[in-house]
């Protein structure tokens, strides 16, 4: 099985608990090994303690009879025979080997892991003094990161072509350094070579007229003293803009939803304000049974028909639920024009699967009853449950849930509606988005949002229904999904025909 280890919550914790597997190994590897040093020095003692008692002094005494010389030559070869065993020890071996099996794992991990990171700080505009200290708007989203850390987000911003990334970065690693601990995890002659390079890269592009004219590059040209000062914070003061680490991202502004998008999310919580005109009201579709226990609706928007629905899941449904997914979830894909799967990090980050109605043990058939209670329509005809969990750096770009005609079977219709189950609680950036409506959506454990993404009086598009997931900057962020399809609809509409 393959996964990139960061895409969901739950691939992080099988990542750590196998490298606890690795330590684990090595653990045992160690203590064997302790024990075979131990039987290697006793030996030896034994043997320092045999020439001692036998054959003290120069004149070898003890091999001059026979019985002697038999005893210690035999006593000698002995040891020397455990010696060789011990140093050849099958077991020893095979803990040695088992330590070297899950090495494999660390190197994209850690690489995957930055490309998260660094997907974060760019669309929050998070500046580096503030995510390395875990802060961002006054918030604590994690704990500081230390010299090597830095360092290494630096180095990968460099490896990326971030230059701005990777000077930022740099100078928080630089000083930490000084600062800190300096840990050797640091090679300060690397660093100050980011730092060159990437303000010459910024700046002038003194590299290209270096190269053009044969000249060889040294570090110990008056640049360096150039580049020190850089170090000291003066780079702060500079005009041009060699901190802004955004500038390769500008052009998103030019997308004016996606400019939005990214507003909404920075604002990090819910839009939604309960004033006297919201509406809220309980809803019960003249059902007796929910006159006893009505749904808490609370009325967002009209033009997609956008409700939130409070408390329809309940706590042992979405423990059941994360457990079912558990051993499913493989990283989301996006869809092709042609209606096949493919990865991407930049559009969708998360992991996903798919469960049957009767894998369940009946919660769905419940859970559709309540479905079909609070929307009024047919569940029969919808997809199956799909659960998703995003991981580090985890987020969805604003999309459209209804599927372009020609790019599915159309078993059932469209996507009429999407009813969007919350498993966990966000307290703060990381909400679902609708950049084309200025709405955020709480994430609120066990409640429902429920949208239409065709216009109701003929099966078209509603372009208005564009949304995303903010990219979830602290906390555990799970949902489940319920697509509900046109087949089966009363509507105005023919939708085989539309
Ligand atoms: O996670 C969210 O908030 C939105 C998810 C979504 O839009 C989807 O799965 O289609
Ligand atoms: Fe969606």
């Amino acid at each position: 099985e393959k996964h990139r280890w960061h895409t969901s919550q739950l691939v992080l914790k099988k990542l750590y608990d196998l490298q606890q597997k690795h330590f684990d190994a090595f653990r045992v590897y160690l203590n064997m090994e302790t024990e075979r040093l131990d039987k290697l020095k006793n030996i030896l003692d034994e043997s320092n303690k045999l020439r001692n008692q036998k054959c003290n002094g120069k004149n070898m005494h003890c091999l001059h009879n026979s019985n002697n010389g038999l005893e210690v030559l035999t006593q000698r070869n002995n040891r020397l025979q455990k010696i060789e065993d011990l140093t050849r020890e099958r077991n020893l071996i095979k803990a040695f080997k088992k330590i070297g099996i899950k090495k494999k794992l660390s190197g994209d991990t850690v690489t995957l892991a930055l490309q998260g990171l660094k997907r974060i700080q760019r669309f929050y505009e998070i500046p580096a003094s503030e995510m390395a200290n875990g802060r961002h708007n006054n918030r604590i989203i994690g704990d500081q990161l230390n010299v090597c850390e830095c360092y290494v987000i630096s180095k990968y911003c460099f490896k990326n072509k971030d230059m701005y990334g990777a000077i930022d970065w740099a100078i928080q690693a630089y000083n930490k350094w000084i600062f800190d601990d300096r840990l050797k995890c640091m090679d300060i002659n690397k660093l100050k070579r980011y730092i060159i390079a990437s303000s010459i890269y910024t700046g002038n592009n003194y590299v290209k007229i270096l190269n053009s004219n044969g000249i060889h590059y040294s570090e110990h040209g008056s640049k360096l003293r150039q580049y020190n000062d850089l170090m000291r914070g003066d780079i702060k003061n500079e005009n041009h803009s060699t901190v802004d680490i955004f500038y390769a991202y500008r052009d998103l502004e030019s997308y004016p939803n996606e400019k939005k998008f990214k507003e909404l999310c920075n604002l990090g919580r819910s839009t939604r304000t309960l004033t006297k005109d919201a509406k809220c009201q309980y809803q019960t579709k003249n059902s007796s049974y929910r006159l006893l226990m009505p749904f808490k609706e609370e009325h967002v928007e009209n033009n997609l028909n956008m409700k939130i629905y409070h408390d329809v899941l309940y706590d042992n449904e979405i423990i059941k639920i994360k457990s079912l997914a558990t051993d499913k979830l493989i990283d989301s894909g996006v869809r092709n024009i042609d209606g096949s799967y493919r990865l991407s990090e930049n559009v969708r980050s998360s992991q996903t699967c798919w469960i049957e109605n009767d894998q369940a043990e009946g919660h769905f058939d419940e859970i559709d009853i309540r479905i079909g209670s609070i929307t009024g329509l047919c569940t029969q005809t919808a997809e199956r449950y799909q659960v998703v969990n995003y991981g580090l750096g985890g987020h969805y770009i604003p999309h459209h849930d209804a599927l372009v005609k020609g790019q599915y079977i159309p078993i059932f219709g469209n996507r009429l509606v999407t009813v969007l189950l919350y498993l966990t609680d966000i307290e703060n950036y990381g909400q679902t988005a609708f950049p084309m409506l200025n709405i955020i959506s709480p994430v609120e454990k066990g409640a429902a949002l429920v949208w239409y993404n065709l216009q109701i009086n003929n099966g078209k598009l509603n372009y208005q229904s564009l949304h995303g997931s903010c990219p979830i900057l602290t906390g555990n962020k799970w949902i489940m999904t319920r697509w509900l399809r046109e087949e089966g609809q009363s509507l105005p509409y023919n939708w085989k025909n539309a």
